[in-house]
This record gives structure tokens, sequence and C-alpha cells, in this order.
């Protein structure tokens, strides 16, 4: 898929791994609309990209991701303003063992609720001309955490989510492609929410349990994230790919047993 004209969507964009996918995909002549919690960080991130890409090439929309009317809204807006959409990152993502509820909302349904409606605005069962559509889950999906076990289970609930979806992509012919990116530890303001008591509730004794899984396995920069992000986006024969970056492999596949009948 070349980018130049594409139009994307982006939840969580304003800072971190959403920011950077974004900065990825203006460089590379897209549009982008980027839906974010966050009006201040939102703002000042469409100020600078503004400068460095040039007024009329991104969007900033306020919206909590877990409000469907808000999301919906996110969307239409984004196809009345730039005429289509062909890309969606639901990235939007939080980490709250204490608010448990609100994570499983952020991360799992949302990421669902973003998906459909993605399929609504570029799937050829619509009339739509197709798409991508790739979701953020994360290596807690492989490796388990005894500090983040309902962040744990959002992020391997998005792989199976998004795999089935892809089949269902394949078999109803709808035209996009759905895939899912599982990046290890990332220098991200989310990874300092480790040492917050507000975030980790009980589990927050095991912080230095988790800050020594960082020194080992190391931590990322958003911008190869972002590079994966591009991969995916862009390698048309991807379609229920789960794509894992860690420090030691850098950005690789995860293989799966073919389905036996
Ligand atoms: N930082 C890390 O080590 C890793 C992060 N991830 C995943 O990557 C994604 C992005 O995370 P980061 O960039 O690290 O986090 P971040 O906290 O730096 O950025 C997340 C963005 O999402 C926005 N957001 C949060 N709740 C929202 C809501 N309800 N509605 C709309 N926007 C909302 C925030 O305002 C923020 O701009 C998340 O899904 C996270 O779980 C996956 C693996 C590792
Ligand atoms: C504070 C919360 C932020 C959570 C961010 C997140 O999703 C991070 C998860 C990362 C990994 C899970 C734990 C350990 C495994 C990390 C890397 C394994 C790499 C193995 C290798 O091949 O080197």
């Amino acid at each position: 898929m070349a980018l130049r004209g594409k139009v994307a969507l982006v939840t969580g964009g304003a800072q971190g791994i959403g920011c950077a996918v974004v900065e990825s995909l203006l460089k590379n002549e897209a549009k982008v609309s980027i839906v974010d919690l966050n009006q201040e960080v939102g703002e000042k991130c469409k100020k600078q990209l503004d400068e460095q890409f040039g007024v009329g090439n991104c969007s900033f929309i306020q919206c909590d991701v877990t409000d469907a009317a808000k999301l919906q809204e996110a969307f239409q807006s984004t196809v009345d303003q730039f005429g289509r959409l062909d890309i969606v990152i639901n990235n939007a993502g939080i980490n709250n063992e204490k608010n448990w509820e609100k994570t499983i909302e952020v991360n799992l349904t949302s990421v669902i609720k973003g998906t459909y409606l993605g399929l609504e605005h570029m799937s050829k069962e619509h009339g739509k001309q197709g798409g991508v559509v790739i979701n953020v889950s994360s290596m807690a999906a492989f490796f388990h955490s005894p500090h983040q076990p309902v962040y744990t289970a959002t992020k391997h609930g998005v792989i199976g989510f998004s795999r089935a979806m892809a089949d269902a992509s394949e078999h109803g012919d709808y035209g996009v492609r759905i895939n899912t990116l599982c990046p290890a530890f990332v220098d991200t303001p989310l990874l300092h929410s480790v040492e917050l008591e507000e975030n980790m509730g009980k589990f927050v004794k095991f912080k230095d349990d988790f800050k020594h899984r960082m020194r080992k396995f190391g931590v990322l920069t958003p911008s190869l994230v972002a590079e994966g992000m591009m991969m995916m986006i862009t390698d048309s024969r991807l379609n229920g790919a789960v794509m894992k970056i860690t420090c030691s492999k850098g950005i690789h596949y995860h293989t799966y047993e073919p389905l036996s009948a």
C-alpha cells in the first residue's frame, strides 16, 4: 500500500508510540487524524506537526475512546474532513490495575469498537475501497507479568480478536487487512506508571521486579515501533499477522501452528 494521499486515524496519537506513528505517516504524505483524550497534549502535538509538515495534513480530535458516540463521531469527522479512510491504528491504551474495568474498556472494548468502525468506513461489505487496521497489543501477551494481570489479559484479548477478525475479513472479502503489533518495553510516559500506586494498586509492590525486567530486556524507542508499524501498514501480504518488537530480536513475526481441521 502506497501512503501518499491515504487517510489514517490514530487513537492515542498525541504522545508516545501513537505520536511517533503519526509522524511517520505524515513523512510518507498520508493525512492523519489524531484521536486522543488529552486536549492539551493533543493540541501541542498538532501544532508541532503543522510546523513540520504544513497545515491541513493532520487534525486533532479530542475524544475518549470509551465514549462510543464520540468515537463514532471521530471516525465520521475524519471522513468528512479528508474524504476517505484507509488506515486505522487502535493504539490508545492505559495501565491501571486499580481501575481494572477501565483498563478493559480502553485496551480491549475500544479496540473492538475501533475495528468495527474502521470496517464500516473501509470494508467492501459497506461499498468502501478496503484498507488496513492495526491493533496495538504488547509483548505482555507472551510474557505474562505478575504486576499487570488485567493489562496482560487485555493484550491477549487484542491478539485473539484481531486474528479472528482477520479471518472474518478474508472469508467475507472485506478487503481490510487486520494485524497486531506487540512491542516490548518502550520509552513512553506509560512506562512510568509502574511506579504509581494509583495505577498499580496492590501490585505496585512488584515494581522492582518489573524494573528488573526492563533492565534485563531493554527499552525500545518509539521510532523503532513506528518503523514496525509502517511495515505492517504497507505490506499488502499481511493479514492476521502478529508482529513482535524486542531489543534482542528487533522487528519480527510470531509464528503459529497451522490450523488442523
Ligand atoms: N510503552 C510501552 O512500554 C508499551 C506500550 N504498549 C501499548 O502501546 C500503546 C501506546 O502506549 P504508549 O504510547 O506507551 O502510552 P502513552 O501513555 O505514552 O500514550 C497513550 C496515549 O493514549 C491516550 N489515551 C489514553 N486513554 C485514552 C482514552 N480513553 N481515549 C483516547 N485516548 C486515550 C493518552 O492520552 C496518550 O496520549 C498502548 O496500547 C500500550 O498498551 C505496548 C507495549 C509496550
Ligand atoms: C508500566 C506498564 C507499561 C506496560 C508496557 C508493556 O506493555 C510492556 C510489556 C513488555 C513486556 C512484558 C514483559 C517482559 C518481556 C519483555 C521482553 C521480552 C523480550 C524477549 C527477548 O526475545 O529478548
